[in-house]
């Protein structure tokens, strides 16, 4: 396979730049320009260290000038907070939601109720932190659109949201102490939520506050009692489950199942094989990512923290342009990496880099200390493949201009304390940390994941379900899986965790090997060698490769067979006259193939009845079916086998099933 440089260099700069739109394609270009050709081939493109490379765009005469003078204006943007903007959508709520208390078609409700949420919801977005802007609600719009959230909330039947929300508004200033509402609206929460004892106590401490005012504690009394214990009109996620490592996990690979180890060869690099016999179903990694990014097109739909779809979003009390799911995840965010990244979130989206590039960042802002930063990056940076010798100069260049900008942004965001300049020039901890950077740039290119959820329809989990690619992830252990067009495991995830479970039985020493895009099934040899060449930098020769296996449905129905005398590993072509026996060109034996094909016919079956189960939602009989199934079908046959395929895919899309899903 000849080796497309071009091709190459396209799929190394979109691991850097999104796309062409953004300012940071024009600085990079702008810097190339300014240094020219000759300088970048001949010198720059001969540094031999990251180190060597940093330093040179900040210090050589060449380039230093246009780098200084863009990183120089550098500057926060982001989406503010807008109180007027709040007060107006919570007024909107409110009429909404009194709109709905007076209509009594339940569509109608519903429907009114829905956008009441809408509006409170953007209330909350917008409404800046306690007591920033008095000038409207008294510094206390926040705390109000917490407050307007949780009675339209009860209403819906959403106990647990509704309390979440209450507590916030104390939180964020409402005087609760001596407030009726306050224990009214907790009494009607804990009714909703079925929780009958909750809802006397607070309605108790509501009729105490309320003094002679007997008829607004009937009021509500009347309407506690009228609670239904309703579940939430909407369910957008069933639990995830986690699932257990096979056997525990391997000490001496975090995540890792002990059923799998690592091996390092000349051709293939380091990659997981199988430590012992490994059965169909068996999970083999259930991993944290190192750190991972929400794709900015998820911003407003997904918790910026933990990935869950969000239905109630609570904000940031700084930037209006991400939200969380819960006060925890916002607390561990803000507490963390978005104290540093809040006010650059529009610049990022603004300059086009990558989902990689916010990982790289990350890996810093969210480090307990800067020094932490430094070791977590310069690990991963030593012990992950980065390809430095495939690199070009301008590939080169381009990263370290990403790392200088993020170092910048991190100098902006005061991450290396106050300085006493504005100028960008960096202190040598500064040159560290851009350098550490860069590694990081090159280190993703190469191990990131793609993370994703699977949406589901209201009416069926399997029916019309799609996968969603929510963002990107760096995982330790995940990275060492190597590539086959046909893998043998299959991800899918819980949260931001990976989980690998294998869709095929794996004898010791068998690569465990996942797949990196390019799949043997949609795929022909052509385009994969050259999509796993560009964008993976090696040449594939796993079996389907080197065998050259058809398309899924190319694939015909005559299956290769295991010869059946013992000790012998070799596959037989299916018999033309199976009353008649076959001789092994290996063993040289006559065998008979009818029993396998008894046996197929039976798997066959079974995958049938795996499909029944799927059609009626029982998710976690059909993976036992499968799992039988495909165990069955490998100890007689082999692959290319469209049924086995189709069982396999239908494998994946169960586990992923009891993984993170969504509702639209
Ligand atoms: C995520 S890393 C996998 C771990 C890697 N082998 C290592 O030693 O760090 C991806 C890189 O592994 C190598 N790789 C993955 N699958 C391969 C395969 N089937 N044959 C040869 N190299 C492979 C390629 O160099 C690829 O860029």
């Amino acid at each position: 396979m000849e080796y497309d440089t071009n091709y190459h260099q396209v799929c190394s700069t979109r691991t850097v730049q999104s796309d062409k739109k953004g300012f940071f394609n024009e600085f990079y270009v702008d810097v190339k320009d300014a240094c020219g050709d000759k300088w970048l081939q001949n010198y720059f493109g001969k540094l031999k260290s990251n180190a060597a490379r940093i330093l040179s765009i900040f210090s050589d005469r060449e380039v230093c000038d246009p780098v200084l003078g863009v990183l120089e204006h550098v500057q926060p943007v982001y989406k503010q907070k807008d109180v007027l903007l709040s007060s107006q959508r919570r007024a909107q709520a409110d009429k909404f939601y009194l709109m709905s208390c007076s209509s009594e078609i339940p569509d109608e409700r519903k429907e009114l109720l829905q956008q009441a949420l809408g509006h409170a919801n953007l209330a909350v977005m917008r409404a800046p932190g306690p007591q920033v802007d008095t000038a409207i609600d008294n510094g206390l719009s926040l705390a109000m659109a917490y407050r307007t959230r949780a009675t339209i909330l009860i209403t819906m039947g959403e106990g647990e949201a509704a309390l979440s929300d209450l507590k916030l508004a104390t939180n964020f200033g409402l005087e609760t102490k001596e407030s009726v509402d306050y224990y009214c609206k907790m009494a009607k929460a804990y009714a909703v939520m079925g929780e009958k004892a909750r809802a006397e106590i607070s309605l108790k401490i509501a009729e105490k506050l309320a003094g002679a005012d007997s008829a607004l504690i009937a009021a509500c009394r009347k309407e506690v009692a009228a609670a239904q214990h309703a579940k939430p009109e909407r369910a957008q996620h069933k639990e995830a489950v986690v699932p257990a490592l096979t056997h525990g996990e391997n000490p001496a690979l975090s995540g890792a199942a002990n059923v799998v180890k690592l091996v390092d060869t000349k051709e293939k690099g380091r990659f997981v094989v199988a430590n012992e016999g490994i059965k169909t179903g068996d999970v083999v990694l259930c991993e944290n990512p190192v750190a991972a990014c929400l794709l900015p097109s998820f911003f407003g739909t997904n918790c910026h923290h933990c990935f869950k779809r969000l239905r109630t979003p609570v904000a940031c009390l700084h930037c209006s342009g991400i939200a969380f799911c819960s006060a925890q995840c916002m607390g561990e965010a803000c507490e963390s990496y978005h104290r540093f990244e809040c006010q650059f979130m529009d610049l990022f989206i603004g300059s086009g880099m990558s989902i990689l590039c916010f990982i790289a960042l990350r890996v810093f802002t969210q480090a307990s200390s800067l020094d932490d930063g430094l070791t977590t990056a310069n690990l991963l940076f030593e012990h992950l493949c980065s390809h430095q010798d495939e690199r070009q100069a301008d590939d080169h260049l381009q990263r370290s201009l990403m790392a200088g900008f993020l170092m910048r942004v991190l100098q902006k965001a005061q991450y290396f304390g106050r300085r006493k300049t504005e100028g960008v020039n960096p202190t040598a901890v500064e040159l560290q940390v851009a350098t550490a950077l860069l590694g990081l740039l090159q280190v993703l290119q190469y191990n990131a994941h793609e993370i994703y959820h699977t949406m589901v329809t209201d009416e069926h989990c399997f029916e019309g379900c799609r996968v969603i690619y929510l963002g990107a992830g760096l995982y330790g252990t995940g990275s060492y899986f190597n590539h086959e067009c046909c893998p043998s495991v299959a991800g899918y995830y819980v949260g931001k965790k990976l989980v690998l479970a294998a869709t095929k039985p794996h004898r010791p020493n068998e690569t465990v090997a996942v797949n990196y895009g390019p799949i043997f099934t949609k795929m022909n040899l052509k385009e994969r060698q050259r999509s796993l060449r560009g964008r993976y930098a090696f040449s594939c020769n796993c079996m389907t490769c080197q065998e050259n296996w058809p398309l899924l449905q190319k694939i015909d129905k005559q299956v290769r067979f295991w010869c059946t005398s013992a000790n012998c590993v070799n596959l037989l072509r299916f018999p033309k006259d199976l009353a008649k026996d076959v001789r092994c060109p290996r063993c040289r034996k006559n065998i008979s193939l009818k029993e396998s094909v008894v046996r197929l016919i039976k798997v066959e079956e079974q995958y049938r009845e795996a499909a029944e189960a799927m059609q009626a939602q029982k998710t976690n009989e059909a993976i036992d079916l499968f799992k039988e199934a495909i165990d069955a079908f490998f100890q007689i046959a082999a692959l290319p086998h469209k049924d086995t395929l189709i069982a396999q895919q239908s494998l994946l899309k169960c586990l992923a099933d009891t993984g993170s899903t969504f509702k639209k």
